[in-house]
């Protein structure tokens, strides 16, 4: 029998295909994972903004998570847009439960400013859903808003992390640099140690979906049996080279490219390995 790992995303659409389940689909299927997807809200929305939201109702969600959780094997999950504390309640049900690593997208506003959740819920998502982490993966806005602490500089992204999972329970945390000025320099803590991925800054405007592909890929990669820090470490490479080749397309930030991703990657890991 083929062996196969499976990797289930928990979040809301994008009918343009860039963010939300549609980008964590795409990352799931050119990193080798079998993908699985549970909508929580369907979002209309596209490169420009959010037009419109809809979230599914709880018994459906709940519904969903049932019919993924008793046929189909578990190997890693991740949760996205969940848009409030009725419906984090529901999925950390099934999280308390799982003995599968979580990776947790911090998800509450879109690159285009539009809320994703509710005001009220986020604080929910911290004191709930993050102790249940494996890696939490928020963005500096996301980071701000989960410690109460500003961050301005790459010290203050540190502290953020320390304070993630020293102090709300998460498992590791990964701080992302992609709205700070210079390089894009995430930093992530995994309780003993902190550990700097960086990269280039790309001059690009099409960022629609990075973080939903970027913690897609940790995904992947911890389906599949990885150690987190590979997992990390090979995610930033798949998210840089889906920027570095995103599409200009849309009139507002284009999104990125997940085949052209996979192959860059593919390209790179033989060269290294060539060179050792
Ligand atoms: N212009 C860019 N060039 C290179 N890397 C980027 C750029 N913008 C974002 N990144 C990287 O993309 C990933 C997603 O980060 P970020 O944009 O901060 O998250 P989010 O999409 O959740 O707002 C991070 O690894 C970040 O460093
Ligand atoms: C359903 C959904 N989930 C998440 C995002 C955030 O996208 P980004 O990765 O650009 O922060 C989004 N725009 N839509």
């Amino acid at each position: 029998m083929k062996k196969v790992s499976c990797a289930l995303t928990i979040a809301g659409t994008d009918p343009t295909g860039g963010a939300g389940i549609q980008a964590d689909l795409k990352t799931f299927e050119e990193l080798k994972s079998y993908g699985m997807s549970v909508i929580t809200s369907v979002v209309a929305q596209n490169t420009t903004g959010v037009q419109e939201l809809h979230h599914i109702p709880l018994s459906m969600l709940s519904s969903q998570l049932n019919s993924v959780f008793s046929d189909m094997p578990v190997h890693a999950v991740k949760t996205g847009m969940i848009a409030d504390k009725e419906m984090m309640q529901a999925v950390a049900q099934y999280l308390q439960e799982g003995h599968f690593p979580y990776v947790m997208d911090p998800v509450m506003v879109a690159t285009s400013g539009d809320a994703l959740i509710a005001e009220n819920s986020r604080l929910y998502l911290r004191d709930h859903l993050l102790p249940l982490t494996t890696l939490v993966t928020p963005n500096i806005h996301e980071a701000v808003y989960l410690t109460g602490k500003k961050i301005e500089t790459t010290t203050d992204m540190q502290e953020a992390a320390k304070l993630l999972v020293d102090k709300y329970g998460a498992g590791a945390a990964l701080i992302k640099g992609g709205h700070m000025k210079g390089d894009a320099v995430d930093f992530l803590y995994d309780g003993k140690e902190m550990h700097t991925f960086t990269a280039k800054r790309i001059e690009t405007e099409n960022t629609h979906g990075t973080g939903c592909t970027y913690s897609a890929a940790v995904t992947a990669f911890l389906s599949q049996g990885m150690p987190l820090l590979t997992s990390v470490r090979k995610a930033k490479m798949f998210v840089t080279a889906a920027i570095r080749n995103s599409f200009d397309i849309g009139n507002g930030n284009g999104p990125t490219n997940h085949w052209a991703a996979r192959e860059e990657m593919l390209f790179h890991e033989r060269e290294t390995i060539q060179d050792l």
